[in-house]
């Protein structure tokens, strides 16, 4: 299956501000590039034991095209899918994907008309209607990741990813033959893969991905949910909106154009610090283009040494640990679930593949078997669309079990709903736990009383809502100070909306994390400030150390087209 969306952003508290020893992901202080963080000549990834290119299908054959007849053809208002339009918060609505896909893990349908009888009708989704598959016992056992893909525009991304998808049998070969008649017909056959994720008109017919695109696929030992995002700077926004959701990162880095990317205006860096900022601490770096270089590996290398100094030095933060790089071609398919390129071979050898790295990578903040990780259930919408008389959201399980039956308090609505199905990984599931991505959870109440942005808790546990709170922020480059007043967009977890810097309340020592500069006139890139923002309408939000895995207290802010800190709620005030 597949779904569109467009959703937010969060930050993580602790590789900013805390100890990060525990969950082995990072020591990171932006603030202090010790000599250990100095560049080193990044290692050939370990080669992790080879898997099958047959890696196995995350959906009996028998549930091809199945549930595929709720799918609706065109949304219904609440979800209509708005090319940079909003939805709730203002924030371009991640709505349900017009897919037609009848690969392994697709809910797109077969019956076109039967898919927009069903969309007039209001019937969404798989949960009411004609039902997803059930989960398989052993999809259950394998282990979810989610995996946002960033870089700059034209990096390659989609063509990546739709090049995975067909390589791990989650599209069919009917269907991308489709795309390659399609796309070679308005003159954009090199987009062919990419036709996969970038499923919009205009996408295709511009060639741009504009929305983040959602599809599931299963390795060895993982079940992966991407979440294609656009490269565009116009687009970071919607970029944001799938970063949120992601444990980890795959970085696309186009070896023919790789300094128009990095250097300053190019996405590469913007994207990585963002996704630093929102708790991301793994990353896979996908070398990408090389056919288009006869395989160099010189090139390679000149472009990963410049490349790995950035992403542990102290703009980005990564620990060097964390970070994998390999070489690859997303159009000809090399490196991706095999290498059968001479090129490639006569200096990466038998080297890891994409999916290897996928496979390898961890997950932190999960919930475990018994649901008890992360304290009481909360989580943050980020889709909204209407299922007969019930409201179907699309959401981020920030911490606890969200299980079907529950009742949940809607916040800032105050209103309370039974949970009367569930969607993950695109099949139905009793429960979804911490760290998940829900498809659909499916509500029974009227679609008013929910948006992107609203957030889902245990009643007996509600979250703050308030117009005014104050956090710890890491000050981006920035063409001019930010000062007191100064109106700007918050990304905060999936809403967005204009706040109000309505005081600097301190710069903190980044030594000693101590607050200290009472009252800063101004601050500068680099600084770690304490400010106090208020938005003009409620928001509900976690603060700082909550537990679960902190989606709800991240907070990132920009101002005419650029991100200019990012950090962690603290409190409200
Ligand atoms: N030669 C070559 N071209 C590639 C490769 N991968 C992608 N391309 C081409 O690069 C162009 C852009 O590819 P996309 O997959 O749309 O790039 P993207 O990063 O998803 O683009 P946005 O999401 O819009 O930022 C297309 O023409 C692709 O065919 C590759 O491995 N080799």
């Amino acid at each position: 299956m597949s779904r569109r969306r467009v959703k937010n952003i969060d930050y993580d508290d602790d590789e900013y501000f805390d100890d990060y020893d525990d969950d082995g992901y990072d020591d990171y202080r932006p603030q202090q590039a010790s000599s250990s963080r100095q560049h080193q000549a990044p290692k050939k990834p370990p080669k992790p034991a080879k898997q099958s290119s047959s890696a196995p299908s995350t959906q009996p054959a028998s549930r091809k095209g199945s549930a595929i007849k709720s799918e609706p053809a065109k949304a219904p208002p609440l979800s209509k899918p708005k090319q940079n339009g909003s939805t709730g918060s203002g924030r371009p609505p991640l709505a349900p994907s017009m897919s037609v896909d009848e690969g392994i893990l697709s809910r797109g349908g077969s019956d076109e008309k039967e898919r927009v009888r069903a969309a007039e009708e209001g019937i969404m989704g798989g949960v009411e209607g004609e039902k997803p598959p059930e989960a398989d016992a052993r999809l259950l056992s394998l282990a979810p990741l989610n995996l946002v893909v960033i870089g700059h525009v034209d990096a390659g991304k989609s063509t990546l990813m739709g090049h995975l998808l067909v390589k791990m049998g989650a599209v069919t070969t009917k269907q991308i033959h489709r795309y390659q008649k399609e796309s070679k017909e308005i003159g954009k056959g090199s987009f062919a893969f990419a036709w996969v994720l970038d499923e919009g008109e205009d996408e295709r017919a511009r060639g741009v991905t504009i929305d983040v695109c959602v599809k599931h696929f299963a390795t060895k030992h993982k079940v992966v949910t991407v979440l294609d995002a656009p490269g565009h700077r116009d687009f970071v926004p919607n970029m944001l909106s799938g970063a949120v959701m992601a444990d980890a990162a795959l970085l696309v880095v186009d070896v023919t154009r790789f300094e128009a990317g990095f250097e300053r205006g190019g996405q590469t860096k913007e994207h990585l610090q963002l996704v630093r900022a929102l708790g991301i601490g793994q990353l896979i770096v996908a070398i990408n283009k090389l056919d288009a270089v006869g395989w160099s590996e010189d090139r390679y290398r000149s472009v990963m040494d410049p490349l790995h100094g950035f992403i542990i030095g102290p703009e980005a933060g990564f620990k060097s640990s964390n970070v994998q790089y390999l070489p690859l071609s997303a159009f000809e398919g090399t490196n991706i679930v095999d290498n059968n390129c001479a090129e490639l071979k006569a200096w990466w050898g038998e080297g890891a593949t994409l999916v290897d790295l996928i496979d390898g990578l961890q997950t932190k903040g999960r919930g475990d078997s018994t649901g008890a990780s992360g304290g009481p259930f909360k989580g943050c919408v980020s889709d909204v669309w209407r299922t007969g008389d019930k409201t179907s959201v699309s959401m981020k399980v920030d911490g606890g079990t969200l299980r079907n039956g529950q009742k949940v308090l809607i916040l800032p609505s105050n209103e309370t709903a039974i949970v009367k199905g569930l969607e993950c990984r695109g099949a139905s599931v009793p429960e979804c736990r911490s760290g998940d991505y829900v498809d659909t959870a499916l509500l029974n109440v009227e679609p008013h009383f929910v948006s992107v942005s609203s957030v889902l808790c245990d009643p007996s546990s509600p979250l703050p809502v308030v117009t005014s709170f104050t956090a710890q922020l890491l000050v981006f480059d920035l063409d001019i100070p930010i000062v007191k007043g100064q109106q700007v967009m918050m990304y905060l977890h999936t809403g967005v909306d204009s706040a109000t810097i309505a005081a600097l309340e301190a710069i903190v020592n980044k030594q000693t994390g101590e607050r200290e500069n009472k009252r800063p006139k101004a601050l500068v890139k680099g600084m770690v400030a304490i400010v106090r923002l208020t938005v003009p309408k409620p928001v509900c939000l976690d603060c700082k150390g909550s537990g679960g895995v902190g989606t709800l207290s991240r907070v990132i802010l920009r101002d005419r087209g650029k991100t200019i800190a990012a950090g962690l709620v603290l409190q409200p005030s």
